[in-house]
């Protein structure tokens, strides 16, 4: 493709995004490019780290276009993107929107004039709101002040970068200097991870579905906060342990990894489809202590199950605001009235797992999400309903999340809540409480 068919195919696919502005992004760009098979795998990288450039500042620009008096097309969010990050000349605007079969059609006269004012203008505008300046959408504001006071600059400007991609060893049938190898030796370079011992980090983003050390279920794909999350579980053999949003059954198989495959885990879920997809993810990493569970309305497993579970993970639904670097389109896509009803809908979830926990067990409640009203606060109304629970700080319960013989560096926060972000640790943004029902 030349450089201009690259922006046609850019704006195509921001088009289909915007049909569909409730659907997950990374959903949309994969049917589009499914219905192109004719765009080649170095073009397609191309068509794709572009659109995500655009969603990743979309709410810049929609900021920019506003002042200018247009809609936000695609066509001018591209041209503003190309203008304002990637700092393109006006020059280099016109000639690449040059018209023909496969290019991208040339500007009309609003569009030309959107081109001329924003040329050389800077992204973050002296006049710009808060909102626009942190790169944040109103409702979230509040939340993002409130949960990085004075970092909020830093912090912001990490999400808007690029995630690496993380691996966990499976310990199930390999170590992580094994893993290591087994992907070096396919030309895949890693790095061990700071705070998770069987984490390793692919810098350049490599793909690694097609490896043979992936495919052998020696790694896993999973963010360094979820490794930690999975960790902080404390999980051991012979345990009774329920991840009660298990999804497609990320945490399932770090937790099973922790126990060796002895003792029982049950992946429960809302979404039939999702516990599904944990069909092969647990066969390929070799775990065979795991029963999945599809919860229905007026299901009555929990009530049977009353006090019989050692550990209970609750990784909540929550609005991901934690993974803005890996889902760019979410910053447009959540709305406040979605995080109303995550924060009603988390409340419920606790309050049906309390009573799963055996007394002297834990439950472990994450998100991946930076905000308060999911994070600590749904933790502290939660204590203060239910005075058969204490919090667990952060670094006992680190220290008793490996053996004696393997002594665990410092843990990754101080205090009562394990609160990371790509800032402060190179994750993404997690919450994760430990707590402990009084015996
Ligand atoms: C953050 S995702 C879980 C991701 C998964 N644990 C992982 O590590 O890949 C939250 C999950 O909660 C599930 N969920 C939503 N409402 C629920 C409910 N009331 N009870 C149990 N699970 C629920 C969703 O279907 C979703 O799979």
């Amino acid at each position: 493709m030349t450089p201009s068919a690259r922006i046609a195919a850019t704006v195509a696919l921001l088009a289909e995004v915007a049909a569909a502005p409730r659907r997950p992004a990374d959903a949309t760009a994969n049917s589009f490019f499914r219905e192109r098979r004719y765009i080649g795998s170095g073009d397609r990288r191309a068509v794709a780290e572009r659109a995500w450039g655009v969603l990743r500042q979309r709410i810049r620009l929609e900021w920019h276009l506003a002042a200018g008096g247009v809609p936000a097309t695609p066509r001018l969010l591209v041209m503003a993107h190309l203008l304002l990050v990637e700092r393109w000349t006006r020059e280099g605007v016109l000639q690449a929107f040059c018209g023909g079969r496969f290019n991208p059609a040339p500007p009309d006269p609003g569009e030309l004039s959107v081109i001329e004012a924003l040329a050389g203008a800077p992204l973050v505008d002296e006049e710009m709101p808060e909102g626009p300046r942190h790169n944040l959408p109103d409702w979230a504001l509040p939340g993002f002040k409130a949960r990085f006071g004075a970092a909020l600059e830093e912090a912001m400007a990490a999400m808007e970068q690029p995630a690496p991609l993380d691996l966990r060893a499976n310990l199930l049938r390999t170590t992580r200097e094994a893993a290591a190898a087994a992907l070096a030796a396919e030309g895949i370079a890693t790095e061990p991870m700071p705070f998770s011992p069987w984490g390793l980090r692919i810098a350049d983003r490599r793909p690694i579905l097609a490896s043979k050390a992936y495919t052998d279920g020696l790694v896993e794909i999973q963010d360094e906060g979820s490794q930690l999350i999975a960790l902080l579980t404390g999980a051991r053999p012979g345990m009774r342990v329920v991840d009660y949003c298990a999804g497609a059954a990320g945490k399932t198989l770090a937790v099973a990894a922790t126990m060796g495959n002895r003792g029982r885990i049950i992946a429960c879920d809302v979404s039939a489809t999702r516990l599904e997809g944990a069909v092969k993810r647990l066969r390929r990493a070799g775990v065979d202590n795991a029963e999945r569970h599809f919860l229905q309305p007026g299901d009555r497993w929990v009530k049977r199950r009353a006090g019989q579970f050692d550990r209970v993970l609750v990784d909540a639904p929550c609005t991901g605001t934690g993974t803005w670097r890996r889902n760019p389109d979410a910053r447009s896509r959540t709305q406040a009235r979605d995080l109303e009803e995550l924060v009603t809908k988390q409340r419920e979830i606790l309050e049906t797992v309390a009573e799963l926990v055996r007394p002297g067990g834990r439950l472990v409640y994450a998100t991946c999400s930076v905000l308060p009203e999911e994070n600590g606060s749904q933790v502290e109304a939660f204590l203060a309903r239910h005075g058969e629970y204490e919090a667990v700080p952060v670094a006992e319960a680190w220290g008793e999340a490996f053996a004696p013989a393997n002594p665990p560096g410092p843990p990754p926060c101080d205090g009562r809540w394990m609160e990371l972000a790509p800032h402060s640790h190179g994750t993404d943004g997690f919450f994760a409480a430990v707590l402990r029902r009084k015996e």
